[in-house]
């Protein structure tokens, strides 16, 4: 018998060039082929910290949402929570790693790219936003890093040994299973979902698809 295929699959199929876009691009290609330019990546770092902090309490909606609002026993908020969980290193592995690289975060201010995108996710916070849709959003930001670093991670790959770090924070193989387990929540809800709901959820992740090339560009000097 054939495995159904899921609403994500088709969406992946569906919008593939924007998604390899999002995964395969020009600053990931660079830090994998090992010609990375090391002002692009301080300002990625410095720049990504910002987007964590605000990262944090779009994924804490996200949390309130699945316990108002997934079905009981799938399991969902401990998935997400382990997601917070995870923010908290994240937020300390970037203080670490400005360190190591002089890059004074106090300092850094956020660029357009990366206002946008912040501000994207604070629409994305409100309580009109269904579960289905902010779920759809955090699903597609997690995996686009861990499939981005997790290229950068390939046998054939010529990543700086000073940037493996960062790659296996994203690329490792415990965060992919934690990306799979959303995209099983976001597969769940998306069967039981509205067609309005299914729509918008579609355009979100087109949207956090974009802000992630955007995001991308600034870091590489594209902006
Ligand atoms: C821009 C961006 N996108 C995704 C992630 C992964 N949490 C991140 N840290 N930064």
């Amino acid at each position: 018998m054939q495995a159904k295929i899921t609403v994500t699959e088709t969406w992946l199929r569906k919008h593939r060039h924007l998604y390899d876009g999002a995964t395969r691009h020009p600053f990931i290609r660079s830090i994998r082929d090992g010609n990375i330019n090391i002002s692009a990546f301080k300002t990625w770092l410095g720049q990504d910290y910002i987007f964590v902090r605000a990262f944090v309490p779009f994924v804490a909606s996200v949390l309130t949402k699945a316990y108002k609002g997934s079905d009981d026993g799938n399991g969902d908020v401990e998935v997400i929570l382990g997601g917070v969980a995870a923010l908290h290193d994240e937020i300390s592995w970037f203080k670490k790693e400005a360190f190591k690289w002089g890059v004074q975060l106090s300092s850094i201010v956020p660029q357009k790219a990366n206002q946008e995108y912040c501000r994207f996710l604070e629409s994305l916070i409100g309580p009109e936003v269904e579960y289905t849709v902010a779920a759809v959003a955090f699903w597609a930001i997690e995996t686009i890093y861990q499939e981005s670093f997790a290229h950068c991670l390939e046998d054939d790959s010529k990543t700086p040994p000073e940037l493996k770090e960062t790659c296996q924070r994203w690329g490792n193989e415990s965060f992919g299973e934690y990306c799979n387990s959303l995209r099983n929540i976001v597969d769940r809800q998306l069967e039981k979902a509205s067609d309005d709901v299914i729509t918008k959820a579609e355009a979100t992740l087109l949207r956090v698809l974009e802000h992630e090339v955007d995001f991308w560009n600034m870091s590489h000097g594209r902006t």
